[in-house]
């Protein structure tokens, strides 16, 4: 069983659609996960059947001709452009001679979708409790961790163990595999290239990311042929950079969904928009935005070699930092400053409503707490969600602080790995 994280785009919405730009993505303590049972025999056909049981009519099974994998087609007539297209992605990379029966189940942690219409389950050993949903998963509302991204991610990479006698995800060069072919697989499945930081952080966890050119992409989707499709992935250098990068000890990220919701394509839309139409202020804009990101990516960094060789001054600093006073973290503090102030000045100059008057009330009210370092509307902003970098031991007054506020806290920490094997003794009683 493998599984794979979902994530917070703390830093750097928009600007990393354009590869001159990185951006800092944190990997989530909610994951996805993938099991998978191979039965080898000598039918005329492949199978692979994917369930999600905690979705009602989850089920999706292909039969498959394998020289003829490109027809594939599912028994039930059902559709899953995601499950669809990491299985056709996988098969023209393999182009495996032998048919198998695969099944693969697939089972995601509570935070990513709302819990509306839901009934929880454990495990046998008590450690793990899903939530059973009485809707289809295309009918139940999202929060926006990245739920496509990270199960293509680890359906990816469980299809892939099933054709290979020594898989092993601690290795580089498995985890570039899996990173390449799952952004191909997103791709195609969303019928666009996006920047696919969800797909990398769903891969490689907490990094930070800078985005592969769109063409190396489109143009194996074109071709759609076994050797292209190998090519770029094994053997192409994709450009991206996915540098590991985490919060400093004791800083912990809050996540917090909002009643309300956003249109992520309408909001790039507006941006991008704006961009042609105004290039000169655009860049201005852009350019003091990420020399902000950059300032919040390299202050975490500096945190994070001082709490190693100053613990001492590092632990006070956090303790002071409980009571008010921000001063040792005074650099993460400005950069957010910085960064919100940019992303307001697009907001009001594009019309895209990134960081609404009603979000930016939320935040500089979080933002005066004793212990906030900073918030921010994060990914493509709206009114979705936002986000806190918090001194651990203050969260407990945020939470009290806010209870009257439109916003509920998640229950989720960074949890910094991607894609890892999971022991499937956890899931007893709901396998
Ligand atoms: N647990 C799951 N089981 C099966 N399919 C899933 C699951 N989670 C997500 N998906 C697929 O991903 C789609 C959601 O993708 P998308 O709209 O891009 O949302 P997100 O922003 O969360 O990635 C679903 O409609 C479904 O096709
Ligand atoms: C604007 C963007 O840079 C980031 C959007 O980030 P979100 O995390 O808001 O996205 P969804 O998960 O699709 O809702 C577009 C992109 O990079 O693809």
């Amino acid at each position: 069983m493998f599984s794979a994280p979902g994530k917070a785009f703390v830093a750097g919405g928009y600007l990393v659609l354009d590869p001159k730009y990185r951006a800092f993505v944190i990997a989530l303590s909610s994951r996805m996960y993938a099991h998978a049972h191979v039965e080898k025999e000598a039918a005329k056909y492949t199978e692979v059947c994917v369930k999600s049981p905690q979705f009602a009519e989850g089920e999706w099974c292909y039969k498959i001709d394998l020289s003829r994998p490109d027809l594939a087609q599912e028994i039930h007539g059902r559709h899953n452009p995601f499950v669809k297209s990491t299985i056709d992605v996988v098969l023209l990379y393999l182009a495996p001679k032998q048919n198998k029966r695969i099944t693969i189940t697939i089972f995601s942690d509570p935070e990513y979708h709302s819990q509306k219409d839901s009934t929880p389950k454990t495990s046998k050993t008590g450690l793990k409790t899903l939530y059973y949903h009485s809707q289809p998963i295309h009918k139940v509302a999202k929060t926006g961790l990245g739920s496509s991204a990270g199960l293509v991610a680890c359906l990816t990479t469980a299809l892939l163990s099933c054709f290979s006698e020594s898989f092993d995800v601690k290795k580089e060069t498995t985890l570039t595999r899996i990173h390449n072919l799952a952004q191909v697989a997103h791709c195609h499945a969303q019928g666009k290239i996006g920047s696919g930081f969800d797909v990398a952080a769903a891969t490689f966890g907490s990094i930070v990311y800078r985005r592969f050119d769109p063409q190396l992409v489109n143009k194996v989707i074109e071709s759609w042929k076994n050797d292209d499709l190998v090519q770029l992935v094994d053997n192409t250098d994709w450009k991206i950079e996915h540098t590991k990068c985490c919060l400093p000890p004791g800083i912990k990220l809050l996540m917090g969904d909002i009643v309300g919701g956003s249109e992520t394509p309408k909001l790039v839309s507006k941006v991008l928009e704006w961009r042609k139409k105004e290039p000169e202020r655009s860049l201005e804009v852009w350019t003091h935005l990420n020399t902000n990101n950059m300032r919040l990516i390299e202050s975490l960094e500096k945190l994070q070699d001082t709490s190693k060789i100053q613990p001492e001054t590092y632990k006070l600093s956090l303790r002071s930092l409980v009571e008010g006073n921000k001063s040792g973290f005074s650099d993460v503090v400005s950069s957010i400053r910085g960064i919100r102030r940019y992303m307001k000045i697009m907001t009001q100059e594009s019309g895209a409503e990134i960081e609404p008057d009603q979000q930016t009330e939320l935040l500089d009210y979080c933002m005066s707490l004793k212990g906030v370092l900073g918030g921010v509307v994060p990914g493509a902003g709206g009114y979705d969600a936002v986000c806190l970098l918090v001194a651990e031991d203050a969260i407990p007054e945020v939470v009290e602080r806010t209870k009257d506020l439109s916003v509920t806290w998640l229950n989720l920490r960074e949890q910094e790995t991607g894609i890892r094997e999971e022991d499937v003794s956890s899931f007893i009683g709901l396998l």
